[in-house]
């Protein structure tokens, strides 16, 4: 949920920045044990992302809040996601679920910040899918020094 407080990643890095967004969309996951989530159904999802860095752009921004919003509100937003080419029908490490849209938003981000001067680096995705349900994806590189 928006304004609520969300685990901390630990790091060495000067500078962290946090994200809040939602976006709502549509998924079902495609398998058997997947009980009723195999049926499509909806969720407003709300995603914090944490970014960090040693150094600032010439913006004065570790990047900008407004950047990492549209990447991903204008990818999923009032979507499919089992219709989008990130996700796969077959392949469970592909499939729609909150574990791996998380390590997806994560992949958009770092693909994103890979192109910034002052080499920001995201350091946990938190995303929750229900009132009752959330995951977290932290990438194993990436602490800082
Ligand atoms: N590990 C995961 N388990 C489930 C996922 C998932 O992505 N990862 N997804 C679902 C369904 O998509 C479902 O929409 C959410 O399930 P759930 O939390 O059980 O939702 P409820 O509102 O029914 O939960 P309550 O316990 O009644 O609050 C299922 N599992
Ligand atoms: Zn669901």
């Amino acid at each position: 949920m928006i304004q609520q407080i969300y685990p901390s990643p630990t790091h060495s890095f000067q500078y962290e920045l946090n994200k809040d967004l939602q976006f709502a969309a549509a998924h079902f996951v495609p398998h058997s044990e997947a009980g009723v989530c195999q049926q499509v159904h909806g969720h407003t999802y709300f995603v914090n992302i944490t970014i960090a860095a040693d150094e600032l752009d010439d913006s004065g921004f570790l990047v900008n809040f407004k950047d990492i919003k549209t990447l991903i509100h204008n990818r999923f937003d009032h979507r499919i996601l089992n219709e989008d080419s990130l996700f796969s029908n077959d392949h469970a490490n592909d499939f729609p679920t909150s574990e791996v849209l998380a390590r997806k938003v994560y992949e958009i981000i770092q693909q994103y910040l890979d192109t910034r001067k002052n080499a920001p680096k995201c350091l946990q995705i938190f995303l929750r899918e229900t009132p009752t349900s959330y995951v977290i994806y932290r990438p194993k590189e990436a602490r800082g020094s």
